[in-house]
């Protein structure tokens, strides 16, 4: 029997709408939730990420300013620019896009960061808020992808859950959140030995490795969720252009118990999830405390 396809695109819709009716309810105490965008240099795929976060943001009544940089700013430009954002009483989130030049030390960037205000939750102190379960801002793919998880599994105590990949933006903190809903979790990567006999026993398996077609039918234990996080452009034999994921969805969608499909799936819910971080930021630094399903999912 073929899988759920889990239409991350619906949910993220679903997230949105009821983000707008929050968003308006602020603007009536005068909240407007601010999300400042810093983008260096002219990589095309990340132009087309924050134009659509910034489509999101405009949708939702969060107010969002762009910060365009040329691709020669240096470390110094960088760490003024967020010195200042943080210290603007308006901005409620900072979100440096990524990947940065090669002259940018991320992690310096990333620690310059107001952690209140650092909606991808990649800041040392959202980390380590994380990891000891007190709180905290989570990383916004590995929050879309629980959501995802959870709208097929009400629990998944106990379960066998996989992680392919091991980065700092969604392998680790994605291991993190499972074992804190309570699954068995192993992380692995690419160049784990034996990696499709682990994978086979895997009740969840979430894949962000950006190697398409990864994860082989034949890796899937019968049943099981599988959550595909790999963004890759695939060229076609007459030379059209399209997105795929890591894993082989034609085939694994005849084996798995429920999976997203790549586009339509984890992506939006990356989207969605950022505008959740930043109202949830918006609320906090402001002391605001509100009775919502939604900024308490983290
Ligand atoms: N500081 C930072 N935070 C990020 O969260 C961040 C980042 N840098 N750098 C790049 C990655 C990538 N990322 C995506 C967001 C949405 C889609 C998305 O909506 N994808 C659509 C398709 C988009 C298309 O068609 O090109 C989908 O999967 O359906 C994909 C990828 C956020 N990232």
């Amino acid at each position: 029997m073929a899988a759920d396809v889990i239409d991350g695109t619906a949910f993220a819709r679903g997230l949105t709408k009821d983000l707008t009716e929050q968003v308006a309810g602020l603007a009536e105490r005068g909240v407007v939730p601010q999300l400042a965008v810093i983008l260096v240099g002219e990589d095309p795929a990340s132009q087309t990420y924050v134009r659509s976060k910034i489509r999101a943001a405009r949708s939702i009544g969060i107010r969002s300013v762009e910060h365009r940089l040329d691709a020669a700013t240096t470390q110094g430009d960088l760490l003024s620019l967020i010195d200042r954002l943080n210290a603007d009483a308006e901005t409620d989130g900072i979100l440096i896009q990524l990947p940065l030049p090669p002259q940018i030390n991320i992690a310096q960037v990333i620690r310059a960061i107001d952690p209140a205000k650092d909606v991808d939750g990649f800041h040392p102190t959202n980390v380590g808020q994380r990891v000891t379960g007190s709180g905290g801002i989570v990383p916004c793919t590995p929050k879309g992808v629980m959501l995802l998880i959870g709208s097929v599994a009400a629990n998944v105590e106990g379960l066998d859950a996989l992680v392919i990949g091991a980065s700092n933006i969604v392998g680790k903190p994605m291991a993190d959140l499972l074992l804190a809903a309570g699954c068995t979790v192993t992380t692995a990567h690419i160049k784990t030995v034996g990696l499709p006999d682990i994978c086979r026993r895997a009740d969840i398996v979430v894949v962000a490795v950006g190697k398409a077609g990864l994860v082989k039918a034949d890796w899937i234990k019968p049943g099981a969720i599988v959550i595909d996080v790999g963004i890759n452009r695939a060229i076609s034999p007459c030379g059209k252009s399209s997105l795929v994921g890591d894993v082989a969805f034609n085939e694994a969608v005849e084996v798995a118990g429920a999976i997203t499909p790549v586009p339509g799936g984890v992506g939006p819910m990356t989207i969605a999830c950022l505008m959740i971080n930043t109202v949830q930021a918006a609320l906090e630094r402001r002391g605001i405390v509100i009775a919502s399903a939604l900024i308490a999912t983290r």
